[in-house]
């Protein structure tokens, strides 16, 4: 849903091609929107609203086979640091869960947050996230 690259790395077509009905011809710079893919719902079921879940008992994954689901691209320019990101994503995660409760500041409740996002090559949030580690 917040794709890290939006826009991916700009490609460039190596020969006129069709691509879906479109001419795109050669030497044009294509875009891929990752993030309108993530957010299309003739992928995506309820592409709006944060299910992991949807991925349980799934085959789909991140390493640039399904098209659905490409935060680190895909192809000949795909994130080099994918394998090093899947180890330590969930590492980081894990021992920050694990080692903390945490609560946004301000009182604020995990449905007001605001996950709007600010619009460039790589995506930030709109309001950064203030969360508050409480030592378990
Ligand atoms: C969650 C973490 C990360 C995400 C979501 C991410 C995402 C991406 C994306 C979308 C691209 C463009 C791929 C394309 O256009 O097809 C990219 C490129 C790249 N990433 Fe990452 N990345 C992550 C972590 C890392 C790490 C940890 C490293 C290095 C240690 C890294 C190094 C690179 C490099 C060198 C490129 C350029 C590859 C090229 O141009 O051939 N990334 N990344």
């Amino acid at each position: 849903m917040h794709p890290a690259v939006p826009l991916l790395l700009p490609r460039r077509a190596g020969s006129d091609t069709d691509l879906c009905g479109f001419n795109v011809p050669e030497g044009s710079q294509v875009l891929v929107n990752v993030w309108a893919i993530g957010r299309d719902p003739s992928i995506w079921e309820n592409p709006n609203s944060f299910m992991p879940e949807r991925f349980l008992g799934s085959e789909i994954d991140v390493k640039g086979r399904d098209f659905g689901l490409i935060p680190f691209g895909a192809g000949r320019r795909i994130c080099s640091g994918l394998p090093l990101a899947n180890r330590m994503l969930y590492l980081m995660l894990g021992s920050l869960i694990n080692s903390f409760d945490w609560k946004l500041e301000g009182g604020i409740s995990p449905k007001e947050m605001n996950m709007e996002e600010k619009f460039g090559l790589t995506v930030q949030m709109a309001e950064p996230l203030q969360a508050v580690p409480v030592v378990i």
